[in-house]
C-alpha cells in the first residue's frame, strides 16, 4: 500500500478480531469526494475491515463528527476525507489549519484517525491526490487508521502478571472496595 509521494510500501496490518471503521467525509467537491471514498473503501475492504460512511458539510466539521462518533459509538478508528482548495481569502488557512489541528488533538487522546483531507491550490492537484491510481491519499489515510488500530491492539493486550491483581472475591466500586460477595 503506497500513497502520496512515498516510495515505501508498508503493506496493510492483519487483524485477528473484527475492525470497525467510520469514514467521515466532507463531500464539498462531489467528484473528488467520490474518488476519495472509493479509494478508502478499497483499502478497508482489502484489510477486511467493516466500515460505514458519515457525511458532514465541510472539512471543519470532520473533527467534531469524529469526536461525537468516538464518544457515542464503538468504532475502532476513523478515516477523515475532505478537499480544501485555496480561494481568494484567508478562509483556506482556517479550514486547513483548524481541521488538521483538531484531528491531531483527537489522535493525541488515543483516537485512531487517518487524515485524508486534501489541502491544495487548485482542482488539478486535488484530482491527482484523490485518484487511487495516482497519489491515492485517501487510500493512504485508510491504511494509516488501520496501522494505528493495530498499534492500539498491540500495546493494549493484557499485561503478563505485572502489578497487583484484584482479589476474585472483592468487587471494587469506584475505589470503594466492598467486602467478599455472598451472591
Ligand atoms: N472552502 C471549503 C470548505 N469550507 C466550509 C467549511 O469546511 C465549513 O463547513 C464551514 O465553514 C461551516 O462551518 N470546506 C471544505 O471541506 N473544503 C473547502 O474548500
Ligand atoms: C477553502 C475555502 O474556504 C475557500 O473555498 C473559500 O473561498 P474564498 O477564500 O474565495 O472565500
Amino acid at each position: 500500500m503506497m500513497a502520496g509521494h512515498s516510495d515505501n510500501d508498508m503493506g496493510l496490518p492483519a487483524f485477528d478480531k473484527p475492525v470497525k471503521i467510520a469514514i467521515v467525509i466532507a463531500p464539498y467537491y462531489t467528484a473528488i469526494a467520490k474518488a476519495q471514498l472509493d479509494a478508502a473503501r478499497a483499502v478497508l475492504d482489502q484489510a477486511g475491515a467493516t466500515h460505514e460512511t458519515i457525511e458532514v458539510p465541510g472539512s471543519l466539521e470532520i473533527p467534531t463528527a469524529i469526536g461525537i462518533a468516538h464518544r457515542l459509538s464503538n468504532f475502532d478508528g476513523f478515516v477523515a476525507l475532505g478537499c480544501v482548495i485555496r480561494g481568494a481569502t484567508s478562509h483556506y488557512d482556517v479550514v486547513v489549519n483548524e481541521s488538521s489541528r483538531a484531528l491531531t488533538l483527537l489522535g493525541m487522546q488515543g483516537v485512531c484517525i487517518g487524515n485524508g483531507i486534501i489541502t491544495v491550490e487548485n482542482r488539478e492537484q486535488a484530482e491527482e491526490r484523490a485518484d487511487a491510481a495516482r497519489l491515492n491519499t485517501a487510500g493512504g489515510a485508510a491504511a494509516a487508521a488501520l496501522y494505528l488500530i493495530a498499534l492500539t491492539r498491540r500495546f493494549g493486550q493484557p499485561k503478563g502478571g505485572v502489578g497487583f491483581k484484584p482479589r476474585p472475591d472483592v468487587i471494587e466500586v469506584a475505589g470503594d472496595t466492598k467486602g467478599p460477595t455472598t451472591a
